[in-house]
């Protein structure tokens, strides 16, 4: 944080941020709208009959991965974005400096285009596709399990519990998904760096060679902690829309 602040100052924290703004409501309706969906296909209960009649964690297990599977394809150009403009750490524009080499967002995803063409836009796409699927899996079940440990049967988890096990719902899922995570920033990194890994495998075995295990839960800390009050909202948010749109 104070390197970053001495570096940069505060808008350094704020590198990246439009593209995942734009595309969290994108990204998030997909994801919610897909496993909501696919629970009904999977249960026939709506939202609301599945309080009285909760859906087994299998079904909530393979809905969480569809809709995980789904999203990571709409995720994919807005996260490679953000991770680029993330790893640019060059200090703001001096008189004299060389401009850095992103300009922002959209000038970032028209010079990945141009330099590696369509598909460079969705370099490390598999490596996101692998890490979500699963772990919004597990996201799901997190969530649904503890919010049935603190409501009584047949009721409404009150808000208090679903901010809680949203929050925690969050913080599991990224304790999973964080391995890969790592990986996938790499290769998204790869493509500029001129750093060729030979696939998802290679990046694995070379990284943890030369940095050792630890390589697999790098940033884990900070992402829990941002993760809990995210997941937190964002399931307060859906129960109540829900409610109030059912
Ligand atoms: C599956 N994975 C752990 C990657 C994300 C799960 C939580 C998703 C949420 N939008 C967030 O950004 O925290």
């Amino acid at each position: 944080m104070v390197k970053t602040y001495r570096h940069e100052s505060l808008l350094g924290f704020f590198k990246g941020m439009s593209f995942p703004i734009a595309s969290i409501a994108v990204v998030n309706s997909v994801l919610f709208g897909v496993y909501s969906n696919a629970l009904l296909a999977l249960t026939a209960t709506s939202h609301q009959e599945r309080r009285a009649q909760p859906p087994s964690y299998t079904h909530v297990f393979i809905a969480g991965c569809t809709g995980g599977f789904l999203q990571a394809y709409c995720l994919a150009p807005f996260d490679l974005i953000k991770v680029r403009l993330q790893n640019q750490t060059e200090p703001r524009a001096k008189p004299g400096s060389p401009p850095p080499r992103y300009r922002g967002p959209v000038h970032c995803a028209a010079s990945i285009f141009q330099a590696e063409g369509p598909r460079g836009l969705f370099r490390g796409a598999w490596a996101l596709t692998l890490r979500d699927t699963p772990t919004l899996g597990i996201y799901f079940v997190t969530y649904e399990w503890l919010c049935r440990q603190f409501t009584p049967d047949g009721q409404t988890p009150s808000s208090g519990t679903v901010l809680v096990a949203g929050g925690f719902a969050g913080i599991t899922s990224w304790v999973a998904a964080t391995p890969l995570d790592v990986i996938k920033s790499r290769m998204q990194m790869a493509g500029l760096k001129q750093r060729a890994y030979g696939g998802l495998l290679d990046c694995m075995v070379s990284s943890a060679r030369q940095e050792g295990l630890g390589v697999f839960f790098r940033g884990l800390t900070i992402n829990s902690a941002r993760a809990f009050p995210v997941n937190a909202v964002t399931f307060l948010s859906y129960e109540h829309l829900l409610l109030s749109w059912g």
